[in-house]
């Protein structure tokens, strides 16, 4: 999903296909989680904060279909030592058709390493949980 900062905020556009089916012709509930969960992952890179959701709570209010231009948009709304709070919604045209609110917490860069995948290099200069 690409992702883009305007003002403090990270916008992505999104079409799910039916990969991401649920009931028939409409998107499964654990996409639009989703979605959400890697917008918020992008605020974090936007923030330089290394941190993983430890809570994800999604309102689903209209059923969502396939092959139909999905607009998302995140912000952190709060920190609190090494928590930090986020809000997003996912819209189809002016109508929101999912509300997401989470609860992420800093952690160490070693979190991310302990896959044995390499992090991108410019993770490493970001402070990690001690930070906070
Ligand atoms: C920079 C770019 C990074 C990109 C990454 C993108 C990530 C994309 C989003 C994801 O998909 S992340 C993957 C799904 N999430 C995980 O795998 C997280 C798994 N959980 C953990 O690793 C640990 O439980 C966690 C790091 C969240 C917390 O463990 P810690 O031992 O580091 O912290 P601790 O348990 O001491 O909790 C710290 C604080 O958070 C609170 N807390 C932790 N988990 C909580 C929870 N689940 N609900 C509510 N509060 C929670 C906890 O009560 C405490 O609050 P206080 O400081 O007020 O005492």
């Amino acid at each position: 999903m690409q992702m883009q900062a305007v003002d403090g905020e990270v916008h992505a556009d999104l079409t799910l296909d039916g990969r991401m089916e649920g009931a028939p012709g409409l998107a499964h509930g654990g996409a639009i989680a989703a979605a959400l969960d890697d917008l918020f992952g992008g605020v974090l890179v936007l923030l330089e904060t290394p941190a993983v959701t430890a809570r994800l709570n999604v309102e689903y209010r209209l059923p969502v279909p396939l092959h139909t231009p999905l607009h998302l948009v995140a912000r952190c709304t709060a920190t609190e030592g090494r928590k930090l709070h986020m809000a997003g919604t996912m819209s189809a045209g002016e109508a929101i058709v999912a509300e997401a609110s989470a609860m992420f917490v800093r952690v160490e860069i070693a979190h991310f390493e302990a896959s044995g995948v390499p992090v991108p290099d410019a993770w490493r200069s970001w402070g990690g949980a001690a930070r906070g």
